[in-house]
């Protein structure tokens, strides 16, 4: 990116907010972005990022080094190509700019928590913040562009993330269904982009001087929606790509005048003080001329809490992050006078005692482990899925599973969920684990159908019909005629095959001797193929491929190595396709 091609506004007023750093930003202009990639944690532990590193990379031939603000964050050459890898369709990681990582690091989601990404698609922090609930929880999605949430639900599937619930409205109509709802909110704001410049011509050319003053506008109704979805003591992040602080620090400055029930926070900086770079103060706010000298001494703030990422300063592009907490009522007398409005204080409070009710039936919500499991929601139905419009609501054509097709599905299921027999290498504590929510999601009878399409229900969770939705609960597949069809969303949520140690089929018309340790019944599961093998490429693109002919025929979960990428069905040495329309790679 050549400096001439930037507007000449905004490296003045660059030049005012760095000062004596501004030929260091210049020069970044000059410098190569490095790519990244965030493993996903739901399919891959990482202890160690550097061992990580070597061990991954040498198993997929990448030359990853960790990004240092990151537990899961690598780097990677040119020359690696991840997304042309076959893990990347077992959805093993996600293609993310190194500083892109920087907010849902920073917001601590822990398993359990109800948390929202408020303006998710594509999904970059929503996947990362699905990946941290570990399965246990729930996840809101939400997105205001149709298309964009189309996407969105797509990368959380192929990330195999089993609790989440893609919406597509604006917030304040969320806010309507969910005032005081969340644990955790994260608000990865529209913003005009500065901050991007150096990797894509296309945002410098969509800026113009005025978009920073309507972008700011927008992000002051979005987080002050967002603060009265947070239930009190929630925490939420705010976060841009742009340097431009009237959508940065003033942003934060707006919401915490509009409501003062909610402090900004330090960033756990000692994780992060090495990488990342304090916000800009009130005064040299006031010095930039973007806020009034007279209005600061009113103010009993300290906006430099806030952090910035600069591209002179770090290897990733330019971001701005902000930690908010809602406090609790009664945590001081100022917050209690001003908390907006009697039903979000009631809401909060039975939230908090572990039940969220809002009286008028909009939505409750019953905490995992309760017996109450209904789910409510509108759900799009298949062609809605698929690309189609309509929201169906939940009442229509939906059906009572019946006790045989309740054991039929659990039958299937139960095939992909073994726990490694004792003696026999194991599968990933992470994969254990999921193993272990989906035979609870079972057991516990959480199945509900409509159209004859079987969804797995979150534990304990009630979201009532009102907001536009195209996913929630996880689509386990479709009834027909006493036959249960496996969907892509399940094959992205199994775990990996718990037999590490297997020798993989490298040649279909080469039979494998049986190993000791396989079972006839792994045989009739899966195939596993070398994931440098090419006819992974093709089921990609949609073909049938030969496999050896193991087992009876019938339904195989194709592997990338020990990795679920989709199903087929095993007929002579035949694996017909079963790779939806709507995932594959154009040939
Ligand atoms: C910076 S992007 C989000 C990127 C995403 N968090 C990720 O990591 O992949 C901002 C998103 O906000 C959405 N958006 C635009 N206008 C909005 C509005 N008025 N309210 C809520 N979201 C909006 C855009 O469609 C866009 O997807």
């Amino acid at each position: 990116m050549s400096i001439s091609n930037l507007p000449s506004v905004y490296l003045d007023d660059m030049k005012k907010i760095l000062g004596s750093e501004y030929e260091a930003f210049l020069d970044s202009y000059s410098r190569p972005c490095r790519k990244a990639l965030r493993i996903n944690t739901l399919k891959l532990g990482v202890r160690d990022a550097a061992a990580f590193a070597e061990e991954f990379g040498r198993e997929t031939g990448f030359h990853l080094t960790p990004v240092p603000w990151t537990q899961n964050g690598f780097y990677f050459e040119e020359e690696d190509q991840p997304s042309r890898h076959s893990f990347y369709s077992a959805g093993l990681y996600y293609l993310q700019e190194a500083s892109a990582m920087a907010p849902a690091q920073i917001l601590p989601v822990s398993p359990g928590e109800t948390v929202l990404d408020l303006c998710a698609a594509p999904g970059g922090k929503a996947t990362e913040l699905g990946a941290r609930l570990q399965g246990q929880g729930f996840l809101v999605a939400n997105e205001i562009s149709a298309p964009r949430a189309r996407v969105l639900m797509k990368n959380l599937e192929l990330f195999g993330i089993p609790n989440a619930c893609v919406t597509n409205t604006e917030p304040a109509r969320l806010l309507e269904r969910c005032p005081a709802f969340f644990d955790r909110i994260l608000v990865d704001a529209p913003c005009s982009g500065e901050g991007m410049f150096r990797k894509d011509t296309a945002v410098v050319q969509a800026w113009y001087p005025e978009k920073v003053l309507e972008c700011a506008r927008v992000q002051r109704e979005i987080i002050t929606c967002a603060a009265d979805m947070l239930r009190p003591g929630g925490m939420m992040l705010y976060s841009t790509c742009t340097f431009a602080p009237q959508e940065n620090e003033l942003t934060i400055l707006h919401l915490l005048k509009e409501r003062p029930e909610m402090e900004l926070m330090e960033i756990p900086y000692d994780a992060f003080r090495r990488y990342f770079s304090e916000g800009l103060s009130l005064e040299q706010l006031v010095r930039l001329g973007v806020l009034e000298a007279g209005t600061v001494g009113a103010l009993d703030v300290d906006l430099t809490k806030t952090c910035r990422l600069w591209p002179h300063k770090i290897e990733g592009e330019g971001h701005f992050c902000a930690l908010l907490r809602k406090r609790k009522p009664g945590e001081n007398e100022e917050m209690q006078e001003q908390q907006p409005g009697e039903a979000v204080r009631e809401a909060g409070r039975a939230h908090g005692a572990g039940r969220a009710e809002k009286r008028g039936g909009t939505y409750r919500v019953g905490r995992a482990g309760k017996t109450d499991r209904t789910y409510r929601t509108d759900r799009s139905g298949k062609a809605g899925r698929r690309g189609g419009s309509g929201n169906t609501s939940r009442a229509a054509g939906q059906e009572k599973l019946q006790p045989a097709e309740t054991q039929m599905i659990q039958n299937f299921m139960a095939g992909y969920l073994e726990q490694p027999q004792p003696g026999r290498p194991s599968a990933s504590e992470t994969t254990r684990s999921l193993a272990g929510l989906l035979r609870e999601g079972l057991q516990e009878g959480r199945l509900e159908v409509h159209d004859g399409q079987v969804y797995l229900m979150p534990a304990g969770v009630e979201w009532m019909p009102g907001i536009p939705t195209l996913r929630a609960g996880l689509y386990l597949g479709e009834l027909k005629k006493n036959r249960f069809e496996p969907a892509q969303e399940l094959a992205m949520v199994l775990p990996e095959v718990p037999f590490p140690d297997r020798e993989l089929q490298t040649d279909a018309a080469q039979p494998l001797p049986v190993e000791e340790n396989l079972r006839e019944d792994v045989e009739d599961h899966y195939v596993c193929l070398d994931p440098a093998d090419d006819r992974l490429e093709r089921y990609l693109h949609g073909e049938t491929i030969p496999v050896r002919q193991a087992g009876q025929n019938g339904w195989r979960l194709l592997c990338a190595g020990r990795y679920p990428i989709g199903w087929g069905k095993l007929v002579g040495g035949q694996l017909k396709n079963k790779f939806p329309a709507g995932w594959r790679i154009p040939g």
